[in-house]
């Protein structure tokens, strides 16, 4: 089940104690023998409901594979990972594609719009591709909230790199998931635009009840979360509140 749909304050996010993912003993280990990675090592992440989590780390320390097993597009060699209260460790493939529909959204780097597609088209697509309309309160309050109400209309080519990060950002609200994860958003952005994301990123936690959790090698980017997980060498070297 989706989370609550009542929007919470920042205040009442913080208050809720529930986390909206968790792992224990998440190991992830990549081939066999003298070519042997452990990407994660032991790794037990609790990320709280209602907070934006940035996930920092130095280059293959493993912040991708923790996203692609919170996320349910990798599979742990052991130990556990539970989103919104269900363990998907255990998933098969079929069950993993609807759980991550229902519960997971994404942001890239790279916005990854359809070019073809208006700012509106592309933004409903997910929900088109599985069969679902749109809550339109919903609707209105993301574009509401990410100021794109002027540009639906408009193709990708046709709006800067803030306001394309904005409707993906759009995309990857629009069917109310559990976890949504931005994968260095910010990587093609300059920095007023940059701001301008990670501000828009920030309200959808405070504003819109949401739980981010964002993967960023910049500190900058990193400072408008409000939690904190840093990894080294596959093992979660400190994880808590942002002072
Ligand atoms: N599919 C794979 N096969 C083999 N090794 C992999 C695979 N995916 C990741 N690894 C290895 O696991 C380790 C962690 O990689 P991961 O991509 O999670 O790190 P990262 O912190 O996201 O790095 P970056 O910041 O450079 O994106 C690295 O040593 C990487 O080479």
């Amino acid at each position: 089940m989706a989370p609550t749909t009542t929007p919470l304050t920042f205040e009442a996010a913080i208050d809720r104690p529930q986390s909206a993912a968790s792992t224990r003993g998440l190991t992830r280990t990549y081939g066999t023998g003298e070519t042997r990675v452990h990407a994660l090592v032991d790794v037990d992440l609790d990320v709280p409901a209602g907070t934006f989590t940035a996930v920092m780390g130095p280059s293959g320390s493993g912040k991708s594979t923790l996203m692609h097993c919170l996320a349910g597009l990798d599979t742990p060699t052991s130990g556990t990972v539970t989103v919104a209260g269900v363990e998907i460790s255990g998933m098969k493939d079929n069950q993993l594609t609807v759980f991550r529909r229902d519960h997971i959204g994404f942001v890239f780097q790279a916005f990854n719009l359809l070019p073809m597609l208006t700012a509106k088209q592309n933004i409903l697509l997910p929900l088109e591709l599985a069969g679902r309309s749109p809550d339109a309160d919903w609707l209105a309050l993301v574009v509401d909230v990410l100021g794109i109400g002027d540009r639906l209309r408009h193709r990708p080519d046709e709006m800067s790199g803030g306001q394309q990060q904005r409707v993906a950002l759009a995309r990857g609200l629009v069917a109310r998931p559990t976890l949504l994860f931005a994968d260095e958003p910010t990587g093609n952005l300059d920095s007023h635009a940059s701001a301008e994301v990670l501000g828009f990123l920030r309200r959808s936690v405070r504003e819109l009840g949401q739980t981010v959790v964002m993967v960023t090698h910049d500190p900058d980017a990193a400072a408008y979360a409000d939690h904190l997980v840093r990894i080294e060498d596959g093992r979660v070297a400190s994880q808590g509140p942002v002072a």
